[in-house]
């Protein structure tokens, strides 16, 4: 049997990170920077004020303390002022949060330690000297780089993007997943069923898994068990002109040993593809390769939870190839969590054991940290779907490990991030 970490590997070897294009911040969310943003010019720009007060020269208000001390006022100057007045001696500046401070002026006093005067202030509390000032640069310089290339953008990359000047981004492309289920079973949700029918779950939790991950998801839903069918639908999309092509066929069910297995049947002899068992629980069978037009493929098992495992175990990695981002294993994994009930595990498998995480206090030390709690109490059967949505997490178990007990730490991967 082939180990987790080989089948990664040859999942990450089918791609590349993806081109790059322009897109407005509005879009970037989610993306993958594919070059360096660097300042434009020193942040903040100018020295400003960090309260509304007044701009004063600090010699002029040492005095304060022993009395207050009045100011004639030269000015207003709200934020997006571009007046310059002249603080001279015996003179302050209204001045609001954000305005460049004056020229001469080299403090600020808060508004509360003064009378609010308009014409004259006075000025009851002295202050330092360069008190409440946000001085030029002390951010950023100009042509400092902001954000490296390969920079998962979020809400604070954005906003700092924006703020360097930065009105749209190059991204790496995110990537198109075609997303389709196998099985003549399976009929879309919320229609009538017969018997031995069931509700196509995979085409629409592994959809919605491929945009969690900062993917595009192209749902086709239930193909049947028809290799003409499903031969028809792998060669068009093969085929598609390149802005219409997906980077990724993701492909669920017909995997196994089963008389019907259509993806096996259809696939296993092209050159390029490989159907092998996995060491892993859920998820033994598994398929990956190229379609004959050089299209990647992952071929993951139909039973629901097994799906989402393989998704997060191989999918997610090579998604983030795609979109570009330095290190393609999900940091996810690196967390750890306490087991609270134990459990035996298949021998010489990894486990992917679906688990609840709460917060909690454990260990002799009292150290506050995770706690994995079985999803499903007692069971960890690839079709117990509806107790995979109870899950916060995989906790992953090493495949020479027979017997988890309690207050055993175990790595854990979140379920539902890219
Ligand atoms: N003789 C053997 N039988 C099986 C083996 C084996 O080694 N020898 N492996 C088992 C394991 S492990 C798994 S996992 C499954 C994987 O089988 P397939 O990938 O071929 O999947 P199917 O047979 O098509 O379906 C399995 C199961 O999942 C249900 N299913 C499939 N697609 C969907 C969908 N889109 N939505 C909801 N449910 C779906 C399907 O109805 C079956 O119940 O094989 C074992 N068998
Ligand atoms: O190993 Mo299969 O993927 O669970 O039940």
């Amino acid at each position: 049997m082939r180990t987790v970490v080989e089948h990664r590997r040859a999942a990450l070897a089918l791609v590349a990170p993806l081109p790059s294009e322009r897109v407005p911040l509005d879009a970037a969310e989610g993306r993958v920077l594919a070059g360096d943003v660097r300042a434009d010019a020193a942040l903040p720009r100018w020295d400003n004020s960090a309260m509304d007060g007044y701009a004063v020269r600090a010699e002029d208000v040492a005095g304060a303390p022993d009395g207050p001390v009045v100011l004639r006022v030269l000015a207003d100057l709200p934020a997006g002022s571009d007046a310059e007045p002249d603080v001279v001696p015996g003179t302050a500046a209204r001045i609001m949060t954000g305005a460049p401070l004056p020229p001469g002026a080299d403090s600020i006093v808060p508004v509360e330690a003064t009378d609010g005067g308009t014409d004259t202030v006075r000025i009851d509390v002295p202050p330092r000297r360069g008190a409440h000032v946000r001085r030029a640069g002390e951010d950023v310089g100009a042509g400092d780089l902001v954000l490296p290339a390969g920079t998962l953008l979020g809400a604070p990359q954005i906003a700092a993007a924006a703020s360097v000047g930065a009105g749209d981004l190059l991204v790496h492309r995110a990537p198109r997943v075609a997303v389709l289920s196998t099985g003549s079973e399976l009929v879309p949700p919320g229609q009538p069923l017969r018997r031995g029918q069931i509700p196509d779950s995979n085409s629409f939790g592994l959809a919605a898994a491929v945009r969690a991950a900062g993917g595009r998801a192209l749902r086709v839903g239930a193909v049947p068990d028809d290799v003409d069918v499903l031969r028809r639908v792998l060669t068009d999309w093969d085929g598609a002109a390149p802005d219409d092509r997906p980077d990724l066929v993701l492909t669920s069910g017909g995997v196994s040993m089963g008389a019907f297995d259509v993806v096996k049947e259809l696939l296993a002899d092209h050159a390029g593809m490989e159907f092998v068992s996995v060491a892993m629980q859920p998820g033994k069978p598994q398929g990956l390769g190229r379609l004959p037009g050089g299209t990647p493929v992952v071929a993951v098992p139909g039973n629901p939870v097994s799906a989402l495992v393989s998704f997060h175990v191989f999918v997610v990695p090579l998604l983030r190839r795609l979109r570009g981002l330095a290190d393609p294993d999900p940091d996810a994994e690196r967390e750890t969590a306490v087991v609270a009930d134990g459990w035996r595990t298949p021998p010489a498998r990894e486990q992917y054991m679906p688990v609840t995480l709460t917060r909690g206090v454990h260990g002799a030390a009292g150290g506050a940290g995770l706690v994995a709690r079985r999803a499903v109490p007692g069971g960890s059967g690839s079709h117990l779907v509806a107790g995979l949505a109870r899950a916060h997490g995989l906790a992953v178990v090493a495949a020479d490990v027979e017997e988890v007990r309690p207050a055993d730490v175990l790595p854990v991967l979140r379920l539902g991030r890219g």
